[in-house]
C-alpha cells in the first residue's frame, strides 16, 4: 500500500464515506490496470430505458468465491472466479475496511463518454446497511454524491488513480452516486467494488 495514503472523512450526513488517495503506490496501481486491462472477460451488458434496448455505456465484469449471482436494472451477472491480482488487492482493500468480501463488480470506463448514471448499491443481496470498497485505476473521474430526500444536497470528489473509497452506514439507503459523462478527451479507467453478496 501507498506510503503516503491519507484518510479523509467526508463527514456528509446520513452517510460514512472516506476516501484515501494513494491507498495504492502509483506503479502497483499501473501494474494492476495493465494486467486488469487484458486479462479479465470485460462484457457489454445491454439496458432498457424506456422499452428500448441500448449497451450500458461501460464494460463491466464480476468475481467472487462463491456462484452468488448479482442482478441489477435488469441485468444479471454471474462471478468468475478471483485471480491472483485480484485476491491482492482484495486482501489491501480488507485489511483497511476490516472485514471480507465476497464479491467484486468491475467496471471499465473506455473514455469520457463512458458513465455510471444515478444509483445506489442497495440490492436485497447486499444486505442492510452495505460496506462497498472502490478502487480506481487510471485516467481521474469525478464521484457525484446526491442526497435521496434532499436532491440540494450534493458532493463531489475526484476519484484519483489507486485510490479507495468506502462507502458504509447508511450510505447507500440515503445517498445516490453516479459517475458523469465528459467531454474532456480523457483516458481509461477501471473501477472495481468490493462487496459482501449473501
Ligand atoms: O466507477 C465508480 O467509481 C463507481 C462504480 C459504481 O458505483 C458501481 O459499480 O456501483
Ligand atoms: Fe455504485
Amino acid at each position: 500500500m501507498g506510503l503516503f495514503s491519507e484518510k479523509i472523512d467526508l463527514n456528509l450526513p446520513e452517510s460514512e464515506i472516506s476516501y484515501y488517495s494513494n491507498f495504492l503506490k502509483t506503479e502497483n496501481a499501473s501494474a494492476y490496470f495493465k494486467i486488469l486491462k487484458s486479462k479479465v472477460p470485460w462484457q457489454q451488458d445491454k439496458i432498457k430505458v424506456f422499452g428500448k434496448t441500448y449497451d450500458q455505456p461501460r464494460l463491466t465484469a464480476l468475481y467472487g468465491n462463491n456462484d452468488k449471482a448479482y442482478s441489477y436494472s435488469n441485468i444479471v451477472m454471474r462471478p468468475h472466479e478471483f485471480t491472483p491480482e485480484l485476491l491482492q488487492i482484495k486482501s489491501f482493500v480488507e485489511k483497511e475496511a476490516e472485514m471480507e468480501f465476497s464479491t467484486c463488480l468491475l467496471n471499465y470506463y473506455r473514455n469520457g463518454k463512458d458513465s455510471n448514471g444515478w444509483h445506489a448499491d442497495d440490492e436485497k443481496e447486499l444486505g442492510q446497511n452495505p460496506v462497498i470498497a472502490s478502487i480506481s485505476l487510471g485516467a481521474e473521474r469525478i464521484f457525484h454524491l446526491r442526497n435521496k430526500k434532499d436532491k440540494l444536497l450534493k458532493h463531489k470528489i475526484v476519484l484519483e488513480h489507486g485510490s479507495l473509497l468506502l462507502m458504509a452506514g447508511e450510505t447507500q439507503h440515503k445517498w445516490h452516486h453516479k459517475i458523469a459523462k465528459t467531454s474532456k478527451n480523457i483516458g481509461e479507467r477501471i473501477n472495481l467494488t468490493f462487496r459482501i453478496i449473501k
